[in-house]
């Protein structure tokens, strides 16, 4: 009988590179549905990343090609106007998880430094390819070109092919191209949705996706004004943990702790300075570079328990505007009604934050049973896991509709934008956001402001609705009656008319006018004759 062999537990590290391999699902590469999705996705929030934030009116083409349809083996390529990249830097952009330029305080799509290279690694993983990358960074002579992998076992970036050559004309961008096997016949409508969505919420972008069945859908920029970029800021004591301060204490050139404070801090002078360290039982002289673990946790106590710090600068956000979404929703979903509004920002545990809302309905949307969602965050659509955010919590199920005059089946879209230098998401495949009682509240408000808008629109609809079925009523009997009073008032003696029809008309409209309150040029022309 075979005995079992009993070995040793095999004990080794795992770099990021492999475990995010070994863990796709968790960054939205699941299956060849999600990842032909994701690929496209993270592509063009790269690509918008890298204009809008540097104020280039964003300028996008997406491809999806059939390389080999009996294989589901797909080309995804997206080309950009965008600042470009650094031919130095470009194979580590592609080809080392967790690197990025976007680790800083600053409101961006990108935050991870992740969501390309787990589509080059799929790539890379179902067709064996490597991705291609050309670019060309602002102000660059030269354009470069590599074809990059991940090494998956050293996080290394691999670069099998290399070249540059002289730029002739001004331009500057990337284009990124990647080969993987996808299921494009199922994500199709919601690869299409997200860039419809991307369009609604970017009017002053200009995007395009040609299909692989060569269908080319277009949304042409609706304006040249964008956002105001959002500014890198300093970090707030409160979002700040031991690990955070340890890695702040390790950049910084403060000789004291008490300049540390003042200046690697918001929301920190010399005055809080010195309370926090009294707090803390901190000398303010301390080099930095010598705090004790206890230290350190002394210090993130106090700046946790300290109840006076102004809130977090709402600088490194980047609202869209009420203006901007009423432009995007009116272009794309051709409401008859449309609303928004941008709250003022709020913060959740040092992070600052902007809900914005907007509203539309009617004109071309269909009525639907449930107010149709559309979520986003830092300006990227959020398409799947819709039950479990916080914005389908208030606008599927805290908000009583009815009360805003809107009863079901509707045609009601709302969207719900946060901004944030932290979007609290789920899971780094950013579908949706946790519930969070501050964004929670920001977004329940903005909803019912906009909201009583709405009502006050579909009041005002009703009533003129009414208005205009009591003139058509009115109006109806009109020539009737002014013939029949016309033969009424025909003189015995001389069998002649006293008043002709037309004046009798006249007169009738003059008080019709008068008892519903509406000038007399705005009845109708056409009298409608009863049978
Ligand atoms: N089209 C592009 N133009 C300019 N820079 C780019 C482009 N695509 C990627 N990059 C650079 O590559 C970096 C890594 O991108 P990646 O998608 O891996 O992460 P991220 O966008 O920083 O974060 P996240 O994982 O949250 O998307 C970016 O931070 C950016 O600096």
């Amino acid at each position: 009988m075979a005995q079992a062999v009993v070995r040793a537990e095999q004990y080794r590290g795992m770099g990021a590179a492999e475990f995010f391999y070994r863990n796709k699902e968790i960054a939205g590469f699941g299956n060849p549905t999600r990842a032909i999705y994701q690929t496209v996705r993270e592509l063009v929030e790269n690509s918008l990343d890298a204009t809008e934030v540097h104020k280039i009116p964003p300028k996008i083409v997406v491809q999806v090609e059939a390389v080999d349809p009996d294989k589901n083996i797909y080309r995804v390529t997206v080309d950009d106007n965008g600042i470009g990249i650094p031919p130095d830097k470009a194979p580590y952009a592609f080809g080392r998880v967790l690197y990025s330029s976007k680790y800083v305080a600053r409101q961006t799509r990108g935050m991870y430094g992740l969501g390309v290279k787990m589509a080059v690694l799929y790539g890379q993983m179902t067709v064996g390819k490597p991705t291609l990358v050309i670019t060309s960074p602002r102000g660059s002579k030269f354009t470069y070109r590599f074809k990059v992998k991940v090494n998956v076992k050293t996080n290394e970036p691999e670069v099998p092919e290399k070249g540059e050559w002289p730029k002739s004309g001004d331009w500057h961008g990337t284009r990124v191209s990647i080969e993987l096997v996808g299921d494009w016949r199922r994500a199709r409508t919601k690869i299409l949705e997200y860039i419809k969505r991307t369009a609604i919420i970017a009017p002053y972008a200009d995007i395009t996706i040609i299909t692989p069945e060569g269908i080319l859908v277009r949304y042409p920029r609706k304006t040249y004004e964008m956002p105001e970029p959002p500014k890198e800021a300093k970090p707030h004591p409160k979002g700040i943990d031991i690990e955070a301060l340890r890695q702040i204490i390790d950049k910084s050139k403060a000789k004291t702790l008490k300049q540390l404070l003042i200046t690697e801090f918001q929301s920190i002078g010399p005055k809080t300075a010195s309370v926090l360290l009294k707090r803390a039982g901190l000398e303010p002289d301390l080099n930095p570079k010598t705090l004790t673990d206890d230290q350190l946790k002394a210090l993130v106590d106090a700046f946790h328990s300290y109840e006076k710090f102004r809130p977090p600068s709402p600088e490194p956000l980047s609202p869209i505007g009420a203006e901007l979404i009423k432009i995007g929703l009116k272009s794309v979903l051709k409401p008859e009604f449309v609303e928004a509004v941008t709250r003022r920002p709020s913060a959740y545990g040092g992070h600052p934050f902007i809900v914005e809302v907007g509203i539309a309905y009617g004109g071309e949307i269909p009525p639907a049973d449930q107010p149709v969602l559309y979520r986003y965050a830092n300006k990227i659509p959020l398409l799947y896991d819709e039950k479990s955010d916080v914005a389908w919590k208030v606008v599927g199920e805290t908000i009583d509709w009815s009360n805003y005059k809107v009863s079901f089946p509707a045609p009601l879209v709302v969207l719900v934008h946060i901004a944030s230098t932290k979007v609290p998401y789920k899971g780094v495949g950013k579908e949706s956001v946790m519930e969070v009682p501050e964004i929670e509240r920001e977004i329940r408000l903005a909803v019912q402001e906009v909201a009583r808008k709405l009502k006050r629109y579909l009041t005002k609809k009703e009533k003129e609705e009414e208005l205009q079925k009591k003139v058509i009523t009115f109006m109806k009997y009109v020539p009737e009656v002014a013939r029949s009073l016309s033969v009424l008032s025909i003189d015995p003696e001389t069998k002649k008319k006293k008043y002709d029809e037309r004046s009798l008309e006249e007169k009738l409209k003059e008080i019709i006018a008068k008892k519903l309150g509406i000038p007399k040029e705005e009845l109708p022309e056409v009298v409608i004759e009863i049978e």
